[in-house]
C-alpha cells in the first residue's frame, strides 16, 4: 500500500492574504484541489490523508469530498513536522510500506516525478526530489559575506518526499520533541541514522510561498493547458 499525507495546515503569512494561500485559486480552482487531484488521479496512489488547517477545517472538507482516495482529514499541528506526524500516527493503522509527504503549496508535481519517487524509496527507502544550485551561493551574516559555498556540493530540497512508513515513523517518534528543527521529512529520517537518497526534481515544482510565486504558478497553469 502506497499513501501520501497532503500537508495543508499552514497559514501562508508568507503570503499575506486573508485566507490561507492552499484556498486560493488559479484558474477557479484552489491549490488545494489541484494538488489533492495528482495524487487522486494517480495510479500508483492507494490512499490520501489532507492535514488541516484548524481554522479552515470544513473548507478544506468542502474542496476535497470529491476525492475518493482522500479517506481522512485531521488538524494540523503548529508546524509542518508536527503536522506530518500527526498524518503518520493515524497511518499507522494502514500501515503502509511507502509513504509520500507533500506540501500543498507545490501543486506542479508531475506523475513522472511520483512514479520514480516511489520506485526509488521501494527499492532504498527512501528518495526525494532536489535540484541543482545554478548561483553562487555564501554563507552571509548582518549583510556581510563570512564563507563562499561550493554550489555543486548544494541541493533545494522539493516535495514529495517518499519513504518506507517504518522507517519515518521510527524517526519521528524518536524526534517528537525537536520537529521544530527541522524543517523536512529528509531531515529527520536523516538524523536517525538512515540514508536518504535523491533523484532529480523538477525546476516547475516551485512552491508557493509569496505572491511572486502565485503569479508565476499562475502562468505555469497557462503552460499546462
Ligand atoms: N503548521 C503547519 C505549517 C505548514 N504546513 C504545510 O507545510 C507546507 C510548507 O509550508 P509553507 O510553504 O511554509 O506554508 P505556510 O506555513 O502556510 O506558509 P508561511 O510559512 O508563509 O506561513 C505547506 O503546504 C503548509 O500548508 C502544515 O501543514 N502545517
Ligand atoms: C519541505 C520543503 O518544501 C522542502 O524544501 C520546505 O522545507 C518547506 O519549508 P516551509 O518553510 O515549511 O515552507
Amino acid at each position: 500500500m502506497i499513501s501520501t499525507i497532503i500537508v495543508a495546515a499552514g497559514s501562508g503569512s508568507r503570503m499575506n492574504k486573508s485566507i490561507p494561500k492552499q484556498f486560493l485559486k488559479i484558474k477557479n480552482k484552489s491549490i488545494l484541489e489541484i494538488t489533492t487531484s495528482i495524487f487522486e488521479n494517480s495510479e500508483l496512489i492507494d490512499n490520501i490523508i489532507i492535514v488541516a488547517n484548524k481554522k479552515f477545517f470544513k473548507k478544506t472538507e468542502l474542496e476535497v469530498i470529491k476525492f475518493k482516495k482522500v479517506f481522512k482529514i485531521i488538524p494540523g499541528g503548529k508546524t509542518r513536522q508536527e503536522s506530518v506526524f500527526k498524518g503518520l500516527k493515524i497511518l499507522k493503522q494502514l500501515n503502509p510500506s511507502i509513504v509520500l509527504i507533500h506540501d500543498v503549496a507545490r501543486p506542479f508535481i508531475s506523475n513522472i516525478l511520483i512514479k520514480k519517487l516511489i520506485t526509488k524509496a521501494k527499492e532504498k527507502n527512501s528518495a526525494i526530489p532536489i535540484l541543482k544550485e545554478n548561483s553562487t551561493i555564501s554563507l552571509s551574516t548582518k549583510n556581510k559575506i563570512e564563507k563562499f559555498l561550493d554550489r555543486n556540493q548544494v541541493y533545494q530540497h522539493q516535495t514529495p518526499q517518499a519513504f518506507d512508513f517504518k522507517k519515518l515513523f521510527e524517526a519521528y517518534t524518536k524526534f517528537e520533541k525537536n520537529l521544530s528543527d527541522f524543517t523536512d521529512d529528509a531531515s529527520i529520517f536523516f538524523a536517525n541514522k538512515n540514508e536518504v537518497y535523491t533523484i532529480e526534481g523538477e525546476k516547475n515544482n516551485i512552491k508557493i510561498t509569496t505572491n511572486e510565486d502565485l503569479l508565476f504558478a499562475k502562468f505555469l497553469y497557462d503552460l499546462k493547458k
